[in-house]
């Protein structure tokens, strides 16, 4: 769907389609332990959350210079750009890479030569937070944002990642601190599998503006209605939801139920190799599963603007929510494509 849109929930590497893995493996001399690429896509299926990080942390290896990271956030800007997307905020894991000897540099200034001319380029502005993986240590997230520093002026905020369940946001309270007082933005992924208390913890105590995932708030009706209140933004995933067993089935997922009870809620692809679909992909797919309308696919979209970290350009910001309005809704997803040509 080319309905306008910011995306908010996107890891660049959970954008590496498999074609794009085996170039990258021949191009580095890396060894993938996959035939060809259909063989790669039989491994897409995942239990739950770990059972993907397995697969998503393994490719990874292809990635090796500048230009790897680069091509890997063209691909992915071209791809978002012809589903609508106007604005993204991109997720990176410094760590998955920095462990496997790249220097933190290699990374942001690969993804900044594809970032830095996005807007040229695809017509998408861009934003770059770093996440810090939870399942790793609080000393290796403070060491990875003093390796950051040279390179802030290509960060706009940090967030948390990787395996939830026992590694709770209070864990990671000291480098929130330090990101804060650098003036970054936080976010940081809580109740994808976690509890709806980590989503509590997560806004008090690492001060996030935008919590990724929550699904599980809705266990505790308090924090919604806080959540409500506050108006926090959440960057919910449908497809990845489905895809990782955090819901049974796309028809079951509580998205319309989220909207009716005012959450701020907006839809993203979260790691769209795996999970099957880019942004548009995934308003396709609550908009056909789940009946959401053109009133309530519009408040989506509104939402991703209003989600964003754009208050450094309020006249981009106010653009957009003008593209959001005036946009007119295909009759069908091949009209769709046809009336939006490379968008
Ligand atoms: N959905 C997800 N949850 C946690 N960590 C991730 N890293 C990449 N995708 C993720
Ligand atoms: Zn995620």
């Amino acid at each position: 769907m080319s309905l306008p849109k910011a995306e908010l929930h996107l890891h660049i590497e959970g954008t590496l389609e498999p074609e794009l893995a085996f170039e990258l493996a021949a191009r580095n001399g890396v060894t993938l332990p996959y035939a060809d690429t259909d063989a790669l896509r039989e491994a897409y299926r995942f239990e739950d959350l770990q059972s993907f990080l397995d697969l998503y942390y393994e490719l990874m290896a292809v990635l090796r210079t500048e230009q790897d990271f680069a091509d890997l956030a063209d691909a992915y800007l071209a791809r978002a750009a012809a589903q609508g997307v106007r604005h993204a905020e991109i997720f990176f894991d410094p760590q998955a890479h920095t462990k496997r000897g790249l220097e933190i540099g290699t990374v942001v200034e690969g993804l900044w030569r594809a970032l830095g001319r996005s807007e040229e380029t695809h017509g998408v502005s861009t934003r770059l937070i770093m996440c810090f993986l939870r399942d790793d240590s609080a000393e290796s997230a403070l060491a990875t944002l003093r390796a950051a520093e040279p390179y802030l002026d290509r960060i706009t905020g940090v967030g948390l990642d990787s395996a939830e369940v026992g590694h709770p946001p209070v864990k990671f309270r000291e480098v929130y601190e330090r990101a804060a007082a650098l003036g970054l933005r936080r976010v940081a992924h809580a109740g994808e599998e976690g509890p709806p208390e980590y989503i509590t913890e997560a806004l008090d105590v690492l001060g996030v503006e935008r919590v990724d995932h929550g699904l599980r708030c809705l266990e505790d009706p308090a924090l919604v209605e806080r959540l409500v209140r506050e108006r926090v933004p959440l960057t919910l995933c449908p497809l990845s939801n489905v895809r990782l067993r955090a819901v049974d089935t796309l028809a079951g997922h509580p998205l319309p139920a989220m909207l009716d009870a005012g959450l701020l809620c907006t839809v993203n692809s979260d790691d769209p190799a795996y999970f099957g679909g880019y942004a548009g992909d995934n308003f396709d797919a609550v908009r056909d599963t789940l009946g959401l309308g053109e009133d309530r696919l519009r408040e989506l979209a509104r939402n991703s603007f209003l989600a964003s970290f754009l208050e450094d350009d309020e006249e981009r910001r106010a653009r957009y929510l003008a593209e959001v309005d005036a946009y007119v809704f295909a009759r069908s997803r091949e009209e769709d494509g046809e009336r939006h040509p490379g968008r």
